[in-house]
């Protein structure tokens, strides 16, 4: 697996090794060992699934507050997402930038995300289907969004007239959202 740090500190690219035959390929989706002698260890306890049946599907900006915030290590299984974090570490000295990267069935790539970041997608073809591991079980109660087409993020969102759930349409702009990450 190679891990190749993003200009947001903590959070990488993991693109692991596939190996191809005449019939497919296989690859290790994850190894802990692997990834610890690179820098990445954290405790998963919990594996995420979402499929969204079109293209053009939003969903995030996602967080949970501390003491239930989330690293997340993102791939997808079927289709392609435009996947985007927004730091949003009140000292960071990147807050309220983003990144946004490419993860698909084809490039094999993970996006790991690290507590402290709002993390969302676009989905690019149908039937896109997105597996994450996270690092603190879901809790309803920390649970909070921003709004993806916030002006002062200025996100390249593949397309400006997402498909949102409800919850997605009602989120805060960044400077009014409730963050507790230093
Ligand atoms: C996240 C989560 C949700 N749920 C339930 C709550 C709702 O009844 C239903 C859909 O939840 P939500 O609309 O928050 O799902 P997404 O919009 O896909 O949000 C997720 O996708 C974005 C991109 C993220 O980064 C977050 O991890 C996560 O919030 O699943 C659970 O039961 N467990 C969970 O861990």
């Amino acid at each position: 697996m190679k891990v190749t740090p993003l200009h947001l500190q903590g959070a990488c690219l993991i693109e692991p090794v596939v190996h191809g035959d005449n019939r497919g390929f296989f690859m290790e989706s994850y190894n802990e060992a692997v990834l610890e002698k690179q820098g990445v260890k954290f405790n998963f306890i919990q594996d995420n699934q979402s499929l969204s049946a079109e293209p053009g599907v939003i969903r995030g900006l996602h967080y949970q507050l501390n003491p239930k915030a989330q690293t997340k290590l993102i791939r997808v299984l079927t289709g392609a997402i435009y996947d985007v974090i927004v730091d949003v570490r009140k000292s960071s000295p990147t807050f309220g930038q983003w990144v946004g990267v490419i993860l698909s069935e084809h490039n094999h790539r993970q996006l790991l995300v690290p507590k402290g970041f709002a993390h969302g997608f676009c989905t690019l073809v149908p039937n896109t289907q997105v597996l994450y591991k996270v690092d603190e079980y879901y809790s309803p109660e920390n649970d909070r969004g921003i709004l993806w087409n916030d002006p002062a993020l200025g996100i390249d969102w593949p397309t400006s007239r997402p498909i949102l759930s409800d919850k997605d349409q009602r989120h805060p702009l960044l400077k009014d959202a409730e963050l507790n990450f230093d």
